[in-house]
């Protein structure tokens, strides 16, 4: 086993079947271990693609909040939720059903509330007022969701050999959204052509994800689907697609998708980390040589955006990046 893998074990993520989960504690970063552990998350982006982190300065009780008012928001009568129902993908809050997969034959039973979060002000008073908790509760969440996500884009921009603020220039504190996703219990005789949500990767810089305790979230791991085991007050960052294109390919997108059950209802909250629309996207100069090329041309997050809109439209999610290959790749 590589030293760093062996540092890796040492912290207590869970086995899996190749290997383990990488579970980084973030707050070595503030000590004089950072450098060990900037050199971890490397690691993890470049093997994983995702690491799970603990000691990441979000209380517990901030945790189970948002967990919570996302739990009584899908309680909600049909027509109190409805309300945030649209196919306009400019609307700043989505509420997402559940679906048939004609294609596929698959039921998608996730059903998902996405929503701006950053600047607050911007976009506080579209959020739901029901539950009466929801948006103190998403306004505390996401602060702190914040000051997380910046701690992370450093260490990730150092682990390329970049400048500490590479990614946060980037992101220049702009687009946050969240998504709280309800899984509900599945039929037994529906189990076989029911998924939560099916293979994908993230349109993002990286992606903060907060899971309750019921299992059903996987990641492809060395070509085989594996289970990421809830660990108590962690959660789970992935590299997303931008931060594929941004190291020139050394780091690659989570693919990952959630399956159901038919004993207990699932719920989660992913933090998207994403720049705003006029913000250029490309490989970081500085990882750039003979050897190593740019894989991709550079782009706008719009282009991005429009090309991630058409790539629903024609179910070929996975190949939303082409578009953006240079002729060298
Ligand atoms: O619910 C989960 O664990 C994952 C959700 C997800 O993949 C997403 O929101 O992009
Ligand atoms: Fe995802």
């Amino acid at each position: 086993m590589l030293a760093i893998e062996s540092q890796l074990a040492a912290s207590g993520g869970a086995e899996i079947s190749d290997g383990f989960i990488p579970l980084i504690d973030m707050k070595q970063l503030q000590g004089s271990h950072r450098s060990e552990i900037v050199q971890q998350i490397g690691h993890a982006c470049q093997h994983y693609s995702f690491f799970l982190v603990k000691n990441h300065g979000i209380s517990e009780t901030n945790m189970n909040n948002i967990l919570g008012t996302t739990r009584e928001f899908f309680k909600l009568p049909e027509p109190e939720k409805m309300k945030f129902c649209t196919n306009d993908p400019n609307k700043s809050i989505k509420l997402f059903m559940g679906f048939k997969d004609e294609i596929q034959n698959l039921f998608i039973s996730r059903e998902a509330l996405r929503f701006s979060t950053y600047p607050f002000e911007d976009y506080v008073n579209e959020w739901p007022a029901n539950p009466p908790s929801l948006r103190k509760d998403v306004m505390e969440y996401c602060t702190s969701v914040k000051r997380m996500e910046l701690a992370l884009l450093e260490a990730i921009s150092e682990s390329l050999g970049l400048e500490k603020d590479y990614l946060a220039k980037i992101l220049c504190n702009h687009g946050q959204k969240i998504s709280m996703n309800y899984y509900p219990v599945c039929q037994e005789q529906d189990l076989g052509f029911t998924r939560g949500v099916r293979p994908h990767t993230d349109p993002t810089i990286i992606t903060i994800l907060l899971q309750d305790n019921v299992p059903g979230f996987k990641v492809l791991n060395n070509g085989k689907w594996v289970d990421v085991a809830h660990i108590p007050n962690t959660f789970v960052i992935h590299v997303g697609d931008l931060l594929q294109v941004i190291s020139n390919y050394r780091y690659k997108s989570l693919h990952h998708q959630v399956y159901v059950n038919c004993e207990k209802q699932r719920i989660s909250v992913a933090s998207y980390c994403y720049p705003s629309p006029d913000t250029s996207i490309g490989a970081a100069k500085e990882l750039i040589d003979d050897e190593h090329p740019a894989i991709y041309r550079d782009f706008t997050y719009a282009a991005f955006y429009e090309e991630m809109w058409r790539a629903v439209v024609q179910h070929a999610t996975d190949k939303r990046l082409d578009t953006f290959k240079s002729s060298v790749a």
